[in-house]
């Protein structure tokens, strides 16, 4: 079985072929379609659809994986958010989200301006590509969990529906 995912960020690619315990994952240059940096739950959400939609439009395979980071507000806090979709051949549709931690002011403010979260990260933390490592969460959880593993869970959480679902 080959699955195709929409993005050729590392972190995301190790979740995948951690959950699904296969090197026949392929990347794909998948479009979102939506901000490059999400500010909601349902944007977030239509980002990994669209990606996992068009990483099966790109490459052959039998599902395709679209897994997109975006920020969202709750009251006043801006919370990271990230959103899974896994969609098959027959165009049947799954979606879960990860976890979410709430992000210091300054990097609001940051986002605020226009500039995407990757960068902002790199600059805060006086690190590089953390966008590909631990990630924001990473950051700010002291390591405790990384962006591969908060991907890891969103990719099991579809995994799990696709078998309850399809695999019965
Ligand atoms: O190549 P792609 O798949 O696009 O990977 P990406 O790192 O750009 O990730 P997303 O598009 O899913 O995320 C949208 C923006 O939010 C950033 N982002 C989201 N979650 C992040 C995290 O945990 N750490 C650092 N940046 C994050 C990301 O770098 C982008 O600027
Ligand atoms: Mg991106």
């Amino acid at each position: 079985m080959t699955i195709v995912i929409g993005s050729r960020n590392p972190a995301k690619l190790a979740a995948v072929k951690e959950v699904f315990l296969t090197d026949h994952v392929t990347t794909a240059d998948a479009p979102s379609l939506v901000s490059d940096q999400p500010f909601s739950d349902e944007e977030t959400r239509q980002g990994a659809i669209n990606r996992a939609f068009n990483s099966l439009k790109a490459q052959t395979g039998e599902i395709g994986i679209g897994l997109e980071g975006g920020v969202m507000y709750v009251d006043n806090g801006l919370y990271l958010c990230n959103w899974g979709a896994l969609v098959t051949r027959h165009n049947n549709v799954f979606t879960a989200s990860g976890a979410r931690v709430l992000l210091p002011g300054e990097i609001d403010d940051q986002l605020k301006k226009g500039i995407e979260l990757g960068d902002v990260m790199d600059e805060y933390a006086k690190r590089q590509d953390v966008r590909k490592k631990e990630g924001a969460i990473g950051i700010f959880t002291n390591d405790h969990v990384s962006r591969k593993e908060m991907f890891v869970h969103v990719v099991s959480l579809l995994r799990g529906q696709w078998e309850y679902w399809e695999q019965q």
